[in-house]
């Protein structure tokens, strides 16, 4: 689910001030003069955006200080050191690296979208890598942890580049293929004690890693009688901190990528994001977290037992990430405590007994096979997860389904709401009103589109100026979608050239051309229909794109500014689309003609330069039509370049400064609407029928 999007610092670290979308604490001003000009609640504006920070932080704090408070208590019963303390703290350790080891799985998994089945090679990695630096090649026990991190960020890296543009069985195929290979190499191969085990005292005359040392301190393992296992204390706080981090990484703009990318790579690149490049991003993070389990396992238990890296130690990773929650903040920390205690606790010996003693005494059940069961019943009974599941039953008590009351009692895209907010102009420093200069800010030339034989579009011009409604009609598979599709970066042109504010950006990938403030909505809406109203207008900020993922997990001080000023943006574009009292439905709840406002909303918080609407009208009901024709017209008003492909002509006839009659590809008519409309060939071409019946 998109999480909400908490505050951002400007992507990429360029100076807030200079973001070319208008998205920065200035543009926020800019919102604030705005709204001090219109309606009621305006006036508390500068103090929302306040407190959304503070609470914000407050609630981050809390739970940061909360994780370390568990961390320690979870250690407590070691404190003495006394010898039978070991057992609860191997367990609590076991807890800590499958908790590392799914909290990465989560992120490209639960967020994402990508079911690696590959985690349990990287976490044999990094456990190996660690081991084998330290032992083999003597290097200093911690410095040999960032090397096995290291190398497990590199050989994700080259995974991740080799798979990112598979999805689905193949992807998850590779990935199951890479942890059994690690699993072979690293338990047979003859550097690292071969079936033995590594580091083994039989193969290397050594009984156990080296301890890590800091400034003569030494950080024992839970392995020896009557000493205190002060390597806890480590284990423990760098688990409470991977936790915060991710959760960070999760409720950031960087986050909300993930999901975006796992909802449709299409959407998510038009929201700006660099698919590729996030994908490797997470994949990359995922490896080293699943490297960070391993990690921590050898400096709890001080060696390595081949068996332990098998299939079955990838499956109990992704078990720990589906029992506790997918794609929940406290799913894998929960999974993972549930699943390691499960498989140590006495109920599943005590099941597998049964089974020996009552059905057969060689076919039985083991640990594997009964957890494989568990995995099942989850699946089947609560897909959602432990942690899934409690959120939901809370919100929807919570929300009590006002929510969706409130979705069916409220207006439409009322004129009401379209009057009631100034709509930010495209570019402030541009008059643009009706009668100044129109220059053309998209000059298409000559664009051409080839499906094998077909002509979607053969030679296509078009001239769309800043505060004008260019609107792209012609009957079925004219093409007009080809042609929205290129001027948004979906299809790579054949032939001509599209240029847009005097830079070609024809074949760009589309969130290079989102990112030069070309926005678009599609023909049928595409929401995230399990995030909020609101949540779904904060994906499109270009935070969502351009926010680095240190900046999403360090979380400094300017994200939680942003996030209130993006909140306060999103509120404000809510209210002109007329969604204003349902920023906490459910997109999906909503009827199909506010997912049209809604998906407009989203266009426009990336402030855009030209929006391309394909088929905008398209379900709409005849007064939620006339609602859309006002917020088009005011959209214009205030600069907006807006191409509209559209079958309803009244709309067009309503809002259109130019129209475009497309047919097999081709230009067949240009003019005003009233010349357009009453073009024998246009009428012609619309198999001969009056345009009204084309449109019914
Ligand atoms: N990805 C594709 N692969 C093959 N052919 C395609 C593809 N996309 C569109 N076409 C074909 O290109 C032609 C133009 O399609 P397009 O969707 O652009 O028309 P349209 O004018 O938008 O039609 P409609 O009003 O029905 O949406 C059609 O013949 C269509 O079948």
């Amino acid at each position: 689910m998109i999480t909400t999007q908490t505050s951002t610092p400007t992507p990429g670290g360029a100076p807030e001030g200079n973001d070319p979308h208008g998205n920065n604490p200035d543009a926020a001003d800019k919102g604030g003069k705005g709204r001090r000009g219109s309606r009621g609640n305006r006036a508390t504006g500068a103090a929302r955006r306040r407190t959304p920070g503070r609470s914000a932080l407050l609630r981050d704090i809390l739970f940061a200080v909360g994780a370390f408070a568990v961390a320690m208590i979870a250690i407590l019963p070691g404190r003495e050191g006394v010898g039978t303390s070991i057992s609860t703290m191997q367990l609590v350790a076991s807890m800590a690296a499958m908790t590392v080891a799914a909290v990465g799985l989560n992120l490209l998994m639960g967020y994402t979208k990508l079911v690696s089945l590959g985690q349990g090679g990287f976490y044999a990695i990094g456990a190996y890598a660690s081991a084998w630096l330290a032992l083999d090649k003597g290097w200093n026990p911690l410095l040999a942890i960032v090397g096995a991190l290291v190398i497990c960020g590199v050989i994700g890296a080259l995974v991740a580049m080799a798979t990112m543009q598979m999805r689905g069985p193949q992807f998850s195929v590779i990935t199951l293929v890479l942890a059994v290979l690690v699993e072979r190499i690293l338990n047979e191969g003859k550097a690292f004690g071969q079936l033995a085990g590594y580091p083994n005292y039989a193969q290397h005359g050594v009984t156990s890693m080296p301890p890590i040392e800091v400034f003569g301190h030494v950080f024992e393992p839970p392995m020896i009688a009557n000493t205190v296992a002060t390597v806890m204390v480590p284990i423990v706080l760098v688990t409470a901190l991977v936790v915060i981090l991710a959760r960070n990484i999760a409720r950031s703009p960087w986050g909300s990528s993930l999901s975006a990318i796992g909802e449709s790579e299409m959407l998510a690149s038009h929201l700006g994001v660099n698919v590729f490049w996030r994908k490797v991003s997470v994949f990359v993070l995922a490896s080293v977290l699943g490297g960070l389990g391993g990690v921590i396992a050898v400096q709890a238990f001080s060696h390595l037992q081949p068996e332990t890296f098998d299939i079955y130690l990838t499956i109990t990773i992704v078990l720990a990430v589906v029992f506790g929650g997918s794609g929940t903040v406290l799913g894998p920390l929960v999974g993972a405590v549930a699943v390691v205690w499960l498989e140590q606790s006495p109920i599943l010996t005590s099941v597998s007994s049964f089974q020996q003693e009552n059905i057969s005494e060689t076919w039985y059940l083991s640990t594997p096979g009964l957890v494989g069961i568990l995995f099942l019943l989850t699946l089947f009974l609560m897909p959602r997860g432990i942690v899934g599941s409690v959120g939901q039953l809370v919100h929807s008590r919570i929300r009590g389904g006002a929510g969706l009351a409130k979705a069916e009692a409220a207006e439409g895209l009322s004129e009401a709401s379209v009057e009631s907010e100034p709509i930010p102009d495209a570019d402030p420093e541009t008059p643009h009103a009706e009668g100044v200069d129109p220059d053309a800010i998209l000059v298409i030339e000559g664009a051409a589109k080839h499906f094998g034989g077909l002509k979607a579009v053969d030679g296509m011009d078009l001239q769309v100026a800043k505060g004008q409604i260019h609107a792209i009609i012609g009957p079925n598979g004219a093409g007009k979608s080809t042609l929205a599709n290129l001027i948004t970066g979906v299809y790579k042109p054949n032939g001509g050239t599209i240029s847009f504010q005097g830079k070609e950006i024809g074949g760009l990938a589309p969130h290079k051309i989102s990112r030069s403030g070309v926005a678009r909505t599609f023909q049928t809406p595409q929401l995230f229909h399990d995030a909020t109203v609101l949540e779904n207008v904060l994906t499109g900020f270009p935070d969502t794109g351009r926010t680095s993922l240190l900046a999403a997990a360090v979380k400094p001080p300017s994200r939680y500014r942003r996030d209130a000023e993006m909140r306060d943006e999103a509120e404000r574009l809510l209210d002109l689309v007329g969604l204003a009292d349902l920023t906490d439905v459910l997109a999906g709840e909503l009827p199909y003609g506010k997912q049209r406002a809604l998906e407009i909303a989203r266009a426009l918080a990336s402030s855009p330069e030209l929006i391309v609407l394909d088929e905008p009208a398209a379900g709409l009901l005849a007064t939620e039509s006339v609602g859309l024709g006002d917020l088009l017209i005011a959209l214009r008003e205030h600069g907006y370049a807006l191409v509209v492909v559209e079958h309803h002509m009244d709309l067009v006839a309503r809002v259109a400064d130019k129209v475009t009659c497309m047919d097999q590809g081709r230009l067949l008519s240009r003019g005003t609407p009233e010349q357009v409309l009453s073009d024998e060939a246009v009428i012609a071409a619309y198999l001969g029928k009056p345009l009204e019946e084309e449109q019914a």
